[in-house]
């Protein structure tokens, strides 16, 4: 059994304004509020937009939820329209920011060097990055999940030095099964996962491997996160469409009691 703390995260991706992300956020306070979730890190990534309106919830009503972004800038200030920076992502207090989605990866041409650039923003600025990793139907159909998944490993961590690796949180998300109600079976995850748990070992040795929580992303619900969750390698699930339902949320988030 290991003493890694589940992470359950929502990605909301481009759904819920300011106004709405406040009620929802209310909402998961109080599906959560009567239970000790004490032993699963909760955390919502909402959009840019979002940040202050949940930071000043959370802040406010002393909330156990934590929050980040689904973006951040390799660069930390300058001439980068659009873009949003490590420094003012840390300010808002996000405790994460997810790096390399395969949305970003696929619409925007992000680069496992983008994404290690990323990575190495995240940390600069005291943030925790979710490394989004994982491999399209092609690539699954062809057999090679493991070698593509590992390559993007390999990629985001370059020279990213042990004691930062130890706490980064690594999301596997075929990207077959994303927004498409195809989820990978509890085996397919184990596999990805322990085999990305392997790669750490090789690359940082055992001890920094056994500290890295590894998620599972893809049409996770209610109803099929306890198989998940119940895999070696996998602690914990980052959630997309299911996570815009505060109520499915809140019992994805109690996966120990479905
Ligand atoms: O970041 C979350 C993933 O892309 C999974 O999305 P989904 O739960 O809607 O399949």
């Amino acid at each position: 059994m290991s003493d890694r703390i589940p992470l359950m995260a929502g990605n909301w991706k481009m759904n819920l304004n300011h106004l709405e992300a406040i009620a929802h956020v209310q909402k998961l306070a109080f599906g959560l509020a009567d239970k000790d979730y004490e032993a699963v890190e909760v955390a919502v990534l909402p959009p840019f937009t979002d940040l202050r309106s949940v930071q000043t919830l959370v802040d406010g009503d002393k909330l156990k939820i934590k929050y980040g972004a689904q973006d951040i800038s390799a660069h930390d200030s300058g001439a980068y329209t659009g873009e949003v920076s490590g420094p003012m992502l840390a300010k808002l207090r996000c405790a994460y920011a997810v790096v390399g989605h395969s949305e970003r990866r696929q619409y925007h041409d992000e680069t496992d060097e983008l994404c290690n650039a990323k990575v190495k923003a995240a940390f600069r600025n005291d943030l925790t990055p979710i490394l989004c990793v994982g491999e399209g139907l092609d690539v699954r159909k062809a057999g090679n999940q493991v070698a593509h998944t590992l390559a993007q490993v390999d990629g985001g961590l370059k020279d990213v030095p042990a004691e930062q690796a130890e706490t980064i949180v690594i999301a596997y998300e075929p990207v077959w099964a994303i927004g498409t109600g195809e989820v990978a079976t509890p085996e397919d995850a184990q596999e990805v996962c322990g085999a990305i748990r392997g790669r750490l070992a090789e690359l940082y040795g055992q001890e920094v491997a056994d500290k890295v929580r590894i998620q599972y992303g893809g049409s996770v619900k209610s109803g099929n996160v306890a198989a998940i969750m119940a895999k070696p390698d996998v602690d914990g699930a980052l959630v997309g469409g299911a996570s815009l339902d505060a109520d499915e949320f809140v019992k994805i988030v109690r996966f120990r009691d479905q």
